[in-house]
């Protein structure tokens, strides 16, 4: 499941342009979101979450994070208005956390670290795929979400419940009926920005949504993102955390916000 890249010493986000060039390019994520910065547009529509849990089909340690995966093959789970035009498809969503309740987001807001964010990927349906998607500056759009330690999130236990089975690289098991759309926030206020893929190969093919506001997690909670492994059966152990990229130089763009 390695793919030449990761997140340690000799191989992690620092060491990526050596493969992937575009790690220095011009729209790289994530960014430091400075809100003091971020302009108000009155344009920008509401965000159109539609997901329908029967297009959940199963839950992957790809050795980076996990990702819940959707059937796409329909305009049944999809994401429309906010800043983007047409119609893109979920294709998965998964987590980056850290190895403490101190860091493990990707974007930050105002140098704020939150301890997990979760990406929603969708895929523009003006292409005829993911990977097709992927390779144009309007391919992709990922919607942000973080968490903040709290309370214990009863709608994310249901897919920590499922991490028992996939604790190591390659792992993989049915995960069905998930309604995507109880990990969201109540309020779907957001900042956009373009910018790219945070793992190899980095496409700078995504209009970045990052919500406003977090949903929670329980410390325990945080735990089990923690008992994951980077490493597959019979492999040294090596715990899946501080699976997050630095923020990225912001090269003149404009971060704008969809509220007052
Ligand atoms: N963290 S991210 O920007 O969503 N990166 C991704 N890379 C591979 C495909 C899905 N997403
Ligand atoms: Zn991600």
């Amino acid at each position: 499941m390695s793919h030449g890249w990761g997140y340690g010493r000799s191989d992690g986000p620092d060491k990526w342009s050596k493969h992937f060039p575009i790690a220095n390019g011009p729209r790289q994520s994530p960014i430091n979101i400075i809100c003091g910065q971020a302009s108000y547009d009155s344009t920008l529509k509401p965000l159109k979450l539609k997901y329908d849990p029967s297009n959940c089909t199963d839950i992957l340690n790809n050795g980076y994070s996990f990702q819940v995966g959707f059937v796409d093959d329909t305009d049944s789970s999809t994401l429309t208005g906010g800043p983007i035009t047409g119609t893109y498809r979920l294709k998965q969503f998964h987590f980056h956390w850290g190895a403490s309740d101190y860091r493990g987001s990707e974007h930050t807001v105002n140098g704020i670290k939150f301890p997990c964010e979760l990406h929603l990927v969708h895929w523009n349906t003006k292409y005829l795929s993911f990977g097709e998607a992927a390779s144009h500056p309007d391919g992709l759009a990922v919607v942000g979400v973080f968490l903040k330690i709290g309370a214990e999130n009863p709608r994310l236990q249901k897919v920590l419940d499922a991490l028992e089975a996939i604790k190591s690289k390659g792992k993989q098991t049915t995960f069905s009926n998930f309604d995507a759309e109880t990990l969201l926030p109540n309020s779907l206020d957001y900042w956009t920005y373009n910018g790219s893929l945070t793992t190899p190969p980095l496409l700078e093919s995504v209009t970045w949504i990052v919500l406003k506001e977090s949903i929670s997690v329980s410390p325990t909670q945080m735990g089990q993102f923690r008992s994951l492994k980077f490493s597959g059966d019979g492999e040294a152990h090596c715990c899946m955390q501080d699976n997050y990229r630095p923020t990225q130089p912001l090269k003149g763009r404009t971060v704008r916000r969809s509220f007052k």
